[in-house]
């Protein structure tokens, strides 16, 4: 039997969020009692009221004498009053009950212990000084209202109000059931994984998430794809008093072992499966026993998306709360974004500020990718109606991390070098975050010319007199004078798998119909160093099988070869040690962060330059292999005529 699913029609994620709180977004009934000490986080059910008033006395707000207000107001510097202790002056310290006597205090700085008594030699207004009775809390008051969400400084309240057990919701259950047969649990020592087994993470995440707005996550571990036995399980969570929402993982989509929906059909109804968002295209919703089921997509981003747009507000709503929005600000594209029409996309960006400017790089965009969005600093919404973002346009981003982080980031645009990792490395503990963009040497000199980023990680071969990025600069960059921070020589040779099984040599074994090359993308250095050598060696491109295959990092080229989807790619030494691969050196080449001048005096710029000259880390480059490091450090300034 074929159990292919095909979508229901697709529907816009507004349409999704609607449907979703109609049809489940109530507040919870369910209460329970809480000491307020551990509230924090919890929601209110009910109004809480003072049981005590705070202060409860009348009481010192200073170190000094509690005395009487009236017998001072003759007091000046020619006829001073003079206090006696223990008769009409008392001393008390900050927060001492005042004597009953007393309605005023006079800090112990402003008298003078005299044979006379405490010499005094201005007048004390009454309740000078005093914390009254309820000057913060009355009894009786309200102190938070029904669904007031307890924080650490409402404890404080709560506590100074006399109140020690308040009433909360519920936190919403969340039932979270991971599905598929090649999942196994992330405690399972990850070295004894068999080629299609799969670490179930997708449930960790997003039982955090729920607990991070709200919810309390119940775990279940994960099941193999079976249409009945998943329907089984639903069943049986839906039957839980404690489970509000059940979240199955994986499965949503359209694949022979996607099963989510045939599931929710057959014991429940379908609300939707599809929304035009991406990722987290392939959601489902049903209702099961009154309760809410969503179908999670399996791919880690698209997971998290789909419950931070849908099932966080639903979370939120059951709570009586709003939903969390992340803080937004304006941002400049480094780049064009371009997006499919009719789904609205969700770009995970890399900030920075440059030029007092926040840039945005796009991030890769797969969907099954976690780390596009862990080094993501924040999303970029691309509405379904549009086809794409220009380079330079403005767009509103959404953050995922704190302005300060963003503020102190150096972005660093261009070719990618693994020596950029080391000097991330070095610069963290200055407080400084590195932030690449891998877009090939010529992509990077773009970017210093459209002011959107700090440096230009550069190796622009002049095959007309082997210099390297001079007369690319000249070319592109006429109007900016620019300096050349000289990072290292590095050997550029071919990535081949452990043992060069194809004995690949020379640029001439390029062309054999056996050996399936990977290339880098038009504009890097890579790709410009090969194709002067194809070029010297009088070889036309299409002879070589693969030549429009690109990556565009040397790590990536370094991967194609290691999981034999290509025999070998041009590269760095670093890269195939990093994979434990082989490295034919062909030739070496001058890599350089070339930076405007008018930057070379700021901070960022300023730690670059004293990491890059310091003994360390010539070590840790030479360590790394394939580096001469003898000019890492030097500084190429601007030619006169430049600029
Ligand atoms: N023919 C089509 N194929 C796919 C479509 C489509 O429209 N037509 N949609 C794609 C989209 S979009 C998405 S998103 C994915 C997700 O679909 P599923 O929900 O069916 O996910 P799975 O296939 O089960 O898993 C995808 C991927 O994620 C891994 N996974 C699953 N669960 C977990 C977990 N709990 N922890 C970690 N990793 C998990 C799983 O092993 C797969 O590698 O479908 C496209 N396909
Ligand atoms: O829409 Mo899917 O969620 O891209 O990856």
């Amino acid at each position: 039997m074929s159990l292919r699913n095909i979508y229901l029609s697709m529907i816009p994620l507004e349409q999704a969020r609607q449907l979703t709180l109609e049809a489940f977004g109530r507040t919870t009934k369910r209460h329970e009692s809480l000491q307020a000490s551990e509230a924090t986080g919890r929601v209110l059910a009910k109004a809480v009221f003072a049981a005590v008033s705070s202060p409860p006395f009348h009481v010192a707000a200073m170190d000094g004498y509690a005395i009487r207000a009236e017998e001072t107001f003759h007091a000046s510097e020619q006829s001073p009053v003079f206090l006696q202790e223990e008769k009409n002056a008392f001393a008390v310290n900050t927060g001492q009950v005042l004597p009953e006597s007393c309605d005023a205090v006079v800090m112990i700085e402003k008298v003078t212990p005299e044979k006379m008594g405490l010499r005094l030699e201005a007048p004390v207004f009454p309740w000078q000084h005093v914390r009254k009775i309820g000057e913060d809390i009355v009894a009786t008051e309200m102190l938070f209202p029904a669904t007031h969400e307890i924080t650490p400084y409402c404890i404080g309240a709560l506590l100074s109000g006399g109140v020690r057990q308040v009433p909360v919701l519920a936190a919403p259950g969340v039932l979270i059931l991971p599905t598929g047969s090649e999942l196994v649990d992330a405690k399972r020592d990850p070295a004894l994984l068999k080629p299609g087994e799969v670490i179930e993470s997708n449930s960790h995440v997003l039982g955090k998430l729920s607990e991070a707005c709200g919810g309390r996550w119940i775990p279940a571990p994960s099941i193999k794809d079976e249409v009945q036995l998943l329907a089984k399980c639903i069943e049986e969570a839906a039957s839980r008093e404690d489970v509000d929402i059940i979240l199955t993982v994986g499965g949503s989509s359209a694949g022979s072992h996607d099963f989510t929906r045939l599931a929710v059909e057959e014991i429940g109804e379908i609300l939707f499966h599809g929304i035009t968002m991406m990722p987290g295209k392939p959601v489902v919703l049903g209702k099961v026993a009154e309760k809410p089921v969503f179908g999670i997509p399996g791919y880690p981003v698209s997971a998290i998306l789909a419950f931070e747009e849908l099932v966080r507000p639903l979370i939120r709503s059951l709570l009586g709360r709003p939903d969390i929005p992340r803080p937004r600000c304006p941002v400049f594209l480094s780049r064009a974004i371009p997006s499919k029409l009719g789904l609205e996309e969700f770009v995970r960006v890399r900030l920075a500020e440059v030029y007092g400017r926040t840039i945005a790089a796009p991030l890769p965009r797969g969907a099954g990718c976690i780390t596009s969005i862990t080094e993501a600093d924040a999303i970029l919404r691309i509405p379904a109606h549009s086809e794409g973002m220009a380079a330079g346009s403005e767009a509103m981003a959404e953050l995922l991390r704190p302005m300060e982080e963003i503020h102190n980031t150096l972005l660093v645009t261009g070719s990618h070098d693994n020596a950029l990792d080391l000097l991330a490395n070095e610069l963290k503990p200055m407080g400084i975050r590195l932030s690449s963009s891998h877009v090939g040497s010529m992509g990077g000199l773009l970017a210093i010319r459209s002011r959107s980023c700090h440096m230009a990680g550069s190796h622009l071969l002049d095959p007309e007199d082997g210099s390297y990025n001079q007369s690319a600069i000249r070319r592109v960059l006429p109007d900016t004078p620019v300096c050349r921070l000289h990072l290292a020589v590095r050997i550029q040779g071919f990535i081949v798998a452990k043992g060069n099984p194809l004995k690949i040599l020379h640029v001439q074994d390029l062309a054999r119909p056996e050996v399936r090359f990977i290339n880098r993308q038009p504009g890097s250095g890579t790709r410009i160093l090969l194709d002067y050598e194809l070029k010297k060696n009088q070889m036309a491109p299409h002879t070589i099988r693969g030549y429009d295959n690109e990556e565009t990092t040397h790590m990536a080229i370094a991967a194609a070869v290691l999981g034999n989807s290509a025999d070998t790619g041009l590269g760095i030494a670093a890269a195939a040690g990093a994979l434990g691969l082989d490295f034919v050196p062909l030739t070496p080449e001058t890599y350089e962060l070339i930076f405007p001048l008018e930057l070379e005096e700021t901070p960022r710029i300023q730690a670059v330059i004293k990491i890059l000259s310091s003994e360390a880390f010539r070590q840790a480059l030479e360590k790394l292999g394939g580096y001469d490091t003898k000019k890492t450090g030097t500084i190429i300034r601007p030619e006169k005529s430049q600029g």
